[in-house]
């Protein structure tokens, strides 16, 4: 691994949730070791359990199996700060104090809180709409915000589930570049969930590909692709199409197994 240290490490993590039908073995025996400011991406069929895996790691549900090792740098930050797929911002907050929201929380300062928020609101272009309401903002805008707000939390590591999925296509580059623009700086350990392999691709050092229900590892792929990286001219090499290509090929094999287990209950 080219990082100097590891941030995150699961081991034999298996989860089995109990539902009135009986028991769903969502995960069974994953084991990863993601580096200090590594952006994993996790990719596979609809149901394999991505988001119960980032639930896991957020501290919202518990693993049934296994060990999960969070390093931890400072006891003064919170451990993980998560963005979902759906705007999830107070809407009776301006954006700043949206931004701001972990900071207070923290007892910090209003005065110090707000340099932070305000250096990632520029970050992410909105300085002049600091005060305004979530329902003046666009969607686009509004998730924006969701991702300034993460990082200005400065956790030990950023959980983000489909945080782009609900964008239309040119608010999702626009804000994929903006990602990966304040990662680069902040360079945060990142685990971020996506459907698409071309988002994996553009913004991934290693991306995991989980096989169908019960999901486990089915390959771990590094993306050698260069950084810094420009999303629309990455895309034209032919090592991002190499890759695109093989990460399908090993995804396409795991989304059928779903799909002949559908024609087969029918
Ligand atoms: N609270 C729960 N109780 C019972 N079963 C659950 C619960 N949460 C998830 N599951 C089951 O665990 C499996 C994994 O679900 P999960 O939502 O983690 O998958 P996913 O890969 O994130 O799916 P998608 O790509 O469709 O968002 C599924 O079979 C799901 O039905």
């Amino acid at each position: 691994m080219p990082y100097d240290s590891t941030s995150i490490v699961l081991r034999h993590i298996g989860k089995v949730f109990a539902n009135a039908r009986g028991q769903v073995t969502a995960l069974t025996d994953i084991n990863i070791s993601i580096g200090d400011g590594e952006f994993f991406s996790i990719v596979g069929p609809s149901g394999c359990g991505k988001t119960t895996l980032l639930r896991i790691l957020a501290g919202l549900d518990t693993a049934t199996n296994g060990t999960v090792t969070i390093k931890v740098t400072t006891d003064d930050r919170p451990i993980n700060s998560m963005v979902f797929q759906e705007q999830s911002i107070f809407p009776w907050l301006t954006v700043i104090d949206n931004v701001a929201y972990g900071l207070k929380l923290r007892g910090i300062s209003k005065k110090e809180r707000y340099q932070i928020a305000e250096k990632y609101i520029r970050m992410i272009g909105l300085t002049k709409f600091a005060k305004a309401y979530p329902h003046q903002l666009s969607g686009g805008m509004k998730q924006r915000v969701s991702v300034a707000r993460a990082f200005a939390n400065d956790p030990e590591i950023l959980l983000m589930d489909e945080p782009f999925g609900a964008l239309d296509e040119q608010n999702r580059i626009l804000l994929q570049q903006e990602l990966l623009r304040i990662w680069d700086v902040s360079k945060k350990t990142t685990i971020f969930i996506t459907h698409s392999i071309d988002e994996a691709l553009c913004l991934s050092d290693r991306i995991l590909i989980m096989t169908a229900h019960p999901g486990t590892v089915k390959s771990i792929v590094k993306v050698d692709l260069p950084r810094p990286r420009d999303i629309a001219s990455i895309r034209t090499t032919m090592r991002y199409n190499e890759l695109f290509q093989s990460i399908w090929l090993t995804l396409r094999e795991e989304v059928l197994k779903v799909k002949d287990r559908e024609c087969a209950e029918n």
